[in-house]
C-alpha cells in the first residue's frame, strides 16, 4: 500500500501555511527516500536538522514539508514562489505519527505497549504467546522483531511512526487483532507510537540506562512516563509494577488521569500479587494472589524476574478483557524469548545449558544470580567481550563471571577488527589464575558441556540470539544454541 493512496494534507490533520492544502501520495522522513509526491518530515535532530535536507527532498519530488519553527527559518528561503506546501507545527514528530495513523489507518483492535529498562521484550512476547494460546490472531512487536502470527524483520525495538504504521496496516490486513509492542525511551521521547491507538500499556522497572542520549536521569524517566501521561487514553489500563518506585509514581500520574491501574508486585496493595516462587532445574512453580485468591502455576522459565513478566504479561491480557482463569491457564505454555536464559539443550545426565545475551558486567552478574537457584550442583559460565566495542567493560565481565559462577572459561565473542587473544587477556585479567582461556568459541562450549555432572548447569553469555562470529570484517555462521546441541549430542553419543 501507500504508492497508490493519496490524501489531502487536510486529510492527514495537517495545515499549510505556506502553500496549498495539497494532495501528496507518501511520507517519508528521510529526504534519501523522498518519492515524487511526498510530504517530508523535516525534524530537529541530534546530528542536524532534517530541514537542511529540503533541497534535496524537493529535487525527489516532495510536495509538502512539514516542520518546526526552527525548521520553518531554514525552508522559508527555499520555497519562495514554489507550490510546495509549508506546515508548521510545534511538535512535528507528533504530528508525523498521527499523520502516519491517518496516512495507513487500520491497526489491529487491541494494541498494547511496554516501556521500563528491562524485560520489554519479554513482556510483549509473553503477552502474545497468552494471546495466541486464548486463540487469537497475535503479534509482538520489538527488539526480535516482529513475531507470532505475523512475522517480520525490524531494525528497532520501536520502529519509526511511518514503519510502525505501515506494520499495523499490514498485520490488522492479515487478520491480527492484538498486538503487543515495546516503547523504548527513544521510541517514546521522539513520539513514534503516539499515533497508535492502546488498550493497555505496562511498566516493568526502571534502572540507569541510555544516559548517552537522554542528558539526565530525570529527563530518562520522563520519556517513559510518556507512556502512561500521553499516549495511553483515560479509558485505558495501566499495568504497573509498583515495587519499583518509579512504578509507584506513574500510579498517582495514571489514577490523576482516571486510568484504572493494575498493579503488579510483591506488596500487598497488589491487585496481581507475586506470593512466592519455588526454583528447579527446568523452571520455577509460582504462587500468585489475584483478586484475593492465592493460585499456582508452573512456569518453564528461569530466572525470579520472569515470573514479574509473565504476571506483567498476563495483567495486560486481563486488561483488555480475557477471562482471568483462561489466563492463567496458558501461563504454563509460555516459551522464553530466544538467547534469553534460554534452555538449549540438556545432557543425558540431566545436566542443563542456557544461552544469554549477557554482554555486560552487571548483566553476567545479574543471570549468573538469576540461574543459581535453579542449578543443584555447579554453575560454569562462558564469557567473552566484543571487539571494537568498550574495553573497560572486558576485566569487569571476567570479575563477574568468577564472583558468580563455580568455573568460567572466557572464549572470543565478535573479536571484529581488534587481536581476540588481546580482548581474551582483558577479560582473564579480571576473571583470574582459575578461569580456562579457550579462544575458539565451539571448543570452548564442547569443554563447558564436558564439565558437566548430574545437577550442573551451563550459561552460555554474550550472544543471545546472534547468528553469527564477526571476524575480521567477515561474519561467520554461529549459533550459541546449536553449537550447545551439537556438543551435548557429540558427548552423550548421539552423533
Ligand atoms: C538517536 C536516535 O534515536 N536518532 C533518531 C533520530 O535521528 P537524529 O535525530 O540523530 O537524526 P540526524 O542524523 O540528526 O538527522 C536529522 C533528520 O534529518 C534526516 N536526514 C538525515 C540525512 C539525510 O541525508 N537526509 C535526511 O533527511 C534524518 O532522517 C532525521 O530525521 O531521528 C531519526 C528519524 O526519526 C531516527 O531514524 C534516528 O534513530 C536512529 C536510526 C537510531 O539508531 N536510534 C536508536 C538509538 C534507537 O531508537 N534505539 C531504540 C532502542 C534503544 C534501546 O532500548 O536499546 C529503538 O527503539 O530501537
Ligand atoms: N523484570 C526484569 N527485571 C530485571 N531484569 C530483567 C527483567 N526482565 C528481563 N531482565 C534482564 O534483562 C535482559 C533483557 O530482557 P528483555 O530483552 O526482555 O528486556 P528489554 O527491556 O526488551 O531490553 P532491550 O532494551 O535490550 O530491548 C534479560 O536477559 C534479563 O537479564
Ligand atoms: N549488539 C550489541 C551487543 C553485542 C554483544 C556481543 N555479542 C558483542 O559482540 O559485543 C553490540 O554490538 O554492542
Ligand atoms: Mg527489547
Amino acid at each position: 500500500m501507500g504508492e497508490a493512496v493519496t490524501k489531502a494534507l487536510s486529510d492527514l490533520g495537517l495545515t499549510a501555511r505556506h502553500g496549498e492544502d495539497v494532495a501528496v501520495t507518501g511520507l517519508s522522513v528521510d529526504s534519501r527516500q523522498v518519492r515524487p509526491g511526498h510530504l517530508f518530515a523535516a525534524l530537529p535532530g541530534v546530528k542536524a536538522h532534517g530541514a537542511t535536507f529540503l533541497p534535496a527532498a524537493l529535487e525527489r519530488g516532495a510536495v509538502a514539508v512539514l516542520t518546526d519553527r526552527a525548521g520553518e527559518e531554514i525552508a522559508r528561503p527555499l520555497l519562495v514562489g514554489s507550490s510546495v506546501a509549508l506546515v508548521v507545527v510545534e511538535d512535528p514528530r507528533q504530528s508525523l505519527a498521527y499523520a502516519a495513523a491517518l496516512w495507513f489507518g487500520a491497526q489491529p483492535a487491541t494494541v498494547v505497549a511496554v516501556t521500563g529498562t528491562n524485560g520489554k521484550t519479554s513482556v510483549a512476547t509473553f503477552t502474545r504467546q497468552i494471546w495466541q494460546a486464548l486463540g487469537f490472531e497475535a503479534a509482538n512487536i520489538g527488539t526480535t522483531g516482529v513475531e507470532g502470527s505475523f512475522t517480520a524483520p525490524s531494525a528497532h525495538t520501536t520502529p519509526e511512526p511511518i514503519t510502525l504504521h505501515r506494520l499495523l496496516a499490514e498485520m490488522a490486513a492479515a487478520g491480527v487483532d492484538y498486538a503487543a509492542m515495546e516503547a523504548s525511551s527513544h521510541g517514546l521521547a521522539q513520539r513514534r507510537l503516539d499515533g497508535v491507538q492502546l488498550s493497555a500499556a505496562a511498566f516493568t522497572n526502571f534502572t540507569q540506562d541510555h544516559l548517552d542520549y537522554h542528558a539526565t536521569f530525570e529527563e530518562y524517566f520522563a520519556a517513559k512516563a510518556g507512556l502512561f501521561t500521553r499516549v495511553l487514553p483515560e479509558d485505558g489500563v495501566a499495568v504497573l509494577n509498583t515495587d519499583d518506585p518509579k512504578g509507584l509514581e506513574l500510579f498517582d500520574y495514571a489514577v490523576a488521569r482516571g486510568q484504572q491501574v493494575i498493579r503488579v508486585g510483591r506488596d500487598a496493595s497488589c491487585e496481581m500479587r507475586l506470593g512466592g516462587q519455588r526454583f528447579d532445574a527446568a523452571g520455577q512453580d509460582v504462587r500468585f494472589i489475584w483478586e484475593d485468591a492465592p493460585q499456582l502455576v508452573r512456569l518453564p522459565l528461569i530466572g525470579g524476574f520472569q515470573a514479574m513478566n509473565a504476571l506483567t504479561a498476563a495483567a495486560l491480557v486481563i486488561a483488555c478483557g480475557a477471562e482471568p482463569a483462561e489466563v492463567f491457564a496458558a501461563l504454563p505454555k509460555l516459551t522464553t524469548v530466544r538467547g534469553r536464559m534460554q534452555l538449549a539443550a540438556t545432557r543425558a545426565n540431566g545436566a542443563t545449558v542456557f544461552v544469554d545475551y549477557a554482554h555486560t558486567p552487571d548483566a553476567v552478574e545479574t543471570a549468573l544470580k538469576a540461574l543459581r537457584p535453579h542449578v543443584l550442583g555447579r554453575l560454569v559460565a562462558i564469557v567473552g567481550a566484543g571487539g571494537d566495542r568498550d574495553r573497560t567493560k572486558r576485566p569487569l565481565m571476567g570479575r563477574a563471571a568468577t564472583a558468580f559462577a563455580d568455573h568460567v572459561i572466557v572464549t572470543d565473542d565478535n573479536p571484529r577488527t581488534e587481536d581476540p587473544a588481546t580482548i581474551r587477556a582483558a577479560v582473564m585479567e579480571g576473571a583470574g589464575p582459575e578461569a580456562q582461556e579457550v579462544g575458539d568459541r565451539a571448543e570452548a562450549i564442547l569443554r563447558g558441556v564436558d564439565a558437566l555432572g548430574p545437577g550442573d548447569a551451563l550459561l552460555i553469555m554474550g550472544k543471545g540470539h546472534e547468528r553469527g562470529q564477526v571476524i575480521g570484517t567477515d561474519i561467520f555462521p554461529f549459533d550459541d544454541a546449536e553449537q550447545a546441541s551439537i556438543a551435548v549430542a557429540a558427548l552423550d553419543g548421539k552423533i
